[in-house]
């Protein structure tokens, strides 16, 4: 398997898609999405409102809910990662004197949250995407829809390439995240960093162990599509027989990178129990 297996989701898929797309959420713990919609939702102006929010003075931006500033988050409680984050509807920064993020970058997240992709969705139009999870996955487990896994939080991920150039270092250091999927949308770029690393090309099982001795995949971004990540959450909910975490990371800037910067937007699901 040299790349990411894609699925449509709005197509019935056949048996040979299930089973490409079964051995690759043990061998990667990911597959690619065909999602035009999304890709169009962050293009349409998310990407444009992120780039002004992320330029704006730091005492704004330290101020403002859900912010996290450069360095700031920790890989494994340890490691920093050299990024500036925003994290949309979670509920855990309650810090006084918190102000909200721009209004007009609120309405585009929102409106990318409301796009409803039919990893999201899977009640109603989207049946049939709940359907092909639980058919690849053999769960007994509802995977989405129930109010414990639906909590969805947006992070968008700001990286200031030219810094990084100058002082060396990767994006983001191998790991794993915590949820149940991950989606993650970049923008299209062949020489994008990210990579997920082949788990069975080691026995290691953590992040650190597994980025160490791993071979790992590029993940070209490309046009009309978004990758989807397995979390720990959902690795502990179905076995590890079923589904492995993705452990990933993002490389570079190094030479290829010479543009300012590099912005992703992560839907993360379930990451928390869902506010009440
Ligand atoms: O920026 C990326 O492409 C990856 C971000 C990521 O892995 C994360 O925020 O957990
Ligand atoms: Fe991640």
């Amino acid at each position: 398997m040299d790349s990411l297996p894609i699925i449509d989701l709005s197509i019935k898929q056949n048996p040979a898609t299930i089973s490409r797309l079964r051995q690759a959420l043990l061998k990667y713990g990911a597959f690619r999405l065909w999602a035009p919609e999304l890709k169009q939702a962050v293009a349409g102006g998310l990407l444009r409102d992120a780039r002004n929010f992320f330029q704006l003075p730091s005492v704004i931006k330290q101020r403002t809910q859900g912010y996290s500033g450069f360095g700031t988050e920790l890989i494994r409680g340890t490691t920093p990662i050299p990024k500036e984050g925003i994290n949309f509807f979670r509920t855990n920064d309650q810090r006084e004197g918190r102000i909200p993020p721009p209004a007009e970058f609120f309405r585009s997240v929102t409106a990318l949250h409301d796009v409803g992709t039919p990893v999201r969705l899977p009640q109603t139009a989207n049946a049939r995407a709940n359907t092909i999870f639980c058919d690849v996955l053999e769960s007994e487990i509802d995977l989405t829809g129930t109010p414990l896994l639906d909590y969805e939080s947006v992070g968008i991920q700001y990286y200031n390439s030219q810094r990084m150039i100058v002082e060396g270092g990767d994006y983001s250091p191998p790991h794993m995240d915590g949820g149940t999927l991950a989606i993650l949308i970049r923008e299209d770029d062949d020489g994008d960093g990210l990579e997920v690393a082949d788990l069975e090309s080691t026995e290691e099982l953590s992040s650190d162990g597994v980025g160490r001795e791993a071979s790992f995949l590029r993940v070209p971004a490309a046009p009309n599509e978004v990758v989807v990540l397995a979390g720990t959450r959902l690795q502990r909910l179905l076995g590890r027989t079923k589904v492995r975490a993705c452990v990933h990371r993002v490389v570079g800037p190094g030479q290829k990178h010479s543009a300012e910067d590099r912005v992703s937007v992560g839907i993360f699901r379930a990451c928390a129990p869902h506010p009440a």
